[in-house]
């Protein structure tokens, strides 16, 4: 019998990180959790977890949320009970990502992933990678860093890309195919859009899933991710990515292969299978969820993508595109717009607008916004970088010149730009 693989599991409180606790918990004889990690907004959560998969380390990036956790853990271990190490503050997660424990599940949402997606390939584990903004925003920083094989994609549909390459013909692709559910605002024109609400915009049509990406669902810029995270990981040209819109989400993504066939994973919509091939790659662990019911009549859908609804995933192709710095400066923007979608400060369809003119100030470099902070360098100086996220005056670094603070700047860079045309919008509404 081969010895349980050992686990780190990132953002283990959120979606992805409680489902994989129950696949954990299913396959004792396969898994043991070495350390947690999360924000700390759920203590009571984390400390659960923390005594339910004995684990080792427990992580938190709030410094404030010691004495919690740590009263959390005696009163649910009882009194002698040997309690896990506590490390805390912005490094925690990065610390127990870099712990050598054989596979790093990055459970995190947004590009505060990046370092320990880095920290868990520098230290050699497999990286279970659902947090994809860490390698969009790192982009070839990511990729270079990561031996073959050494990524294992659970975002569901390059999971079932990886899944229909498994034949090791990479050679013979001639495209991939991404689906995508179309988000609950599926249908609609541009026009139908202005008025709709976060608490709609929440209403996934088939997955239960963190709020950034299941706002970015509605807006479709996951699925903008989802071609950029597409390219990174398979090598396959933007031209050679198609989106279609399937509502139903049985079909996971498909890849064509040059003569003509297609293969395509199906599955129920739900997110066990690809965490479960996430921890224990290549292997496949018995009874994780139930098939696709073949046994009654139903119809699964296929739709052109409508680009003039729904613009996020031309434009993450453009950024894509242009490489280097753009789509961190996309990825931020976004993870701004989003928040301030949800604090009823813009609406829907100002998130890609807004991601959009951040994306034309990045092109253009810091003169794009006269009188603004961000032409003025003020923007700039505060990310510590000389003029504009590349810190001179071109619209993008080459490749060759990215380095993580390079696309940290950019990324807190986007964010303040985000900030800046929000505010102006805002206060061109209150004085309208
Ligand atoms: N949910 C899904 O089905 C899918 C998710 N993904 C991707 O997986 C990632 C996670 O998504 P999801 O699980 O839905 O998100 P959730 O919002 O449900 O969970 C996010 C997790 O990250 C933790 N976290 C947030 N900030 C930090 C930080 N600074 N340091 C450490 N941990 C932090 C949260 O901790 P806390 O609870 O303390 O706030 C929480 O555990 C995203 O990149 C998403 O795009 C991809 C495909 C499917
Ligand atoms: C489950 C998963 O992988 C999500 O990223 C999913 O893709 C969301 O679906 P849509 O973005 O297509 O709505
Ligand atoms: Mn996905």
């Amino acid at each position: 019998m081969t010895a349980p693989r050992t686990l780190t599991l990132l953002g283990s409180t959120g979606s992805i990180g409680t489902q994989a606790e129950q696949v954990v918990l299913a396959n004792p004889e396969a898994f043991t959790v070495r350390a947690i990690s999360a924000a700390g907004s759920n203590i009571p959560e984390l400390a659960r977890q923390a005594v339910a998969l004995s684990v080792e380390q427990v992580a938190i990036a709030s410094e404030d949320a010691i004495d919690e956790l740590t009263r959390a853990l005696n009163d649910l271990s009882g009194p002698g009970a040997r309690l896990p190490q506590i490390l805390a503050g912005p490094d925690a997660a990065v610390e127990v990502a870099g712990n050598g424990a054989d596979v790093v599940l990055n459970g995190i949402t947004g590009s505060i992933g990046l370092r320990p997606t880095l920290a868990a390939l520098a230290a050699g584990s497999t990286l279970a990678l659902a947090n994809k903004e860490s390698l969009i925003v790192g982009g070839p920083l990511v990729t270079a860093a990561a031996a073959p094989g050494q990524i294992v994609p659970v975002d569901s549909e390059h999971s079932a890309i990886a899944q229909c390459l498994r034949s090791g013909r990479s050679q013979e692709v001639r495209r991939l195919v991404l689906t995508a559910s179309g988000g609950p605002f599926r249908g609609r024109s541009r026009e139908e859009l202005t008025t709709v609400t976060p608490a709609q915009a929440l209403k996934h049509p088939n997955f239960a899933m963190g709020r950034v990406v299941t706002t970015n669902s509605a807006t479709l810029v996951n699925k903008g991710l989802e071609v950029i995270e597409a390219h990174l990981l398979f090598g396959v040209d933007y031209e050679q990515i198609d989106v279609v819109v399937h509502p139903q989400q049985q079909i996971h993504s498909m890849v064509e292969f040059h003569d003509g066939s297609t293969i395509a994973q199906a599955g129920p919509p739900r997110m066990l299978v690809p965490i479960a091939l996430g921890l224990s790659w290549p292997d496949r662990l018995p009874d994780i969820d139930t098939p696709s019911d073949w046994s009654t009549a139903s119809t699964w859908e296929f739709h052109p993508l409508d680009d003039q609804a729904f613009p996020a995933v031309r434009l993450a192709r453009q950024v894509g595109e242009a490489g280097g710095t753009h789509p961190a400066v996309y990825n931020a923007a976004n993870e701004v717009c989003v928040d301030a979608f949800h604090d009823g400060t813009i609406g829907f369809l100002d998130i890609v607008d807004t991601v959009a003119q951040v994306v034309d100030a990045h092109r253009a470099g810091p003169s794009a916004y006269p009188g603004s902070a961000v032409a003025e360098g003020r923007v700039s100086a505060l990310s510590g970088v000389e003029s504009g996220p590349q810190g001179n005056d071109s619209p993008a670094r080459s490749v060759d010149d990215l380095s993580v603070d390079v696309v940290l700047a950019a990324d807190q860079w986007a964010r303040e730009c985000a900030q800046e045309l929000i505010g102006q919008s805002s206060q061109g509404e209150s004085q309208s």
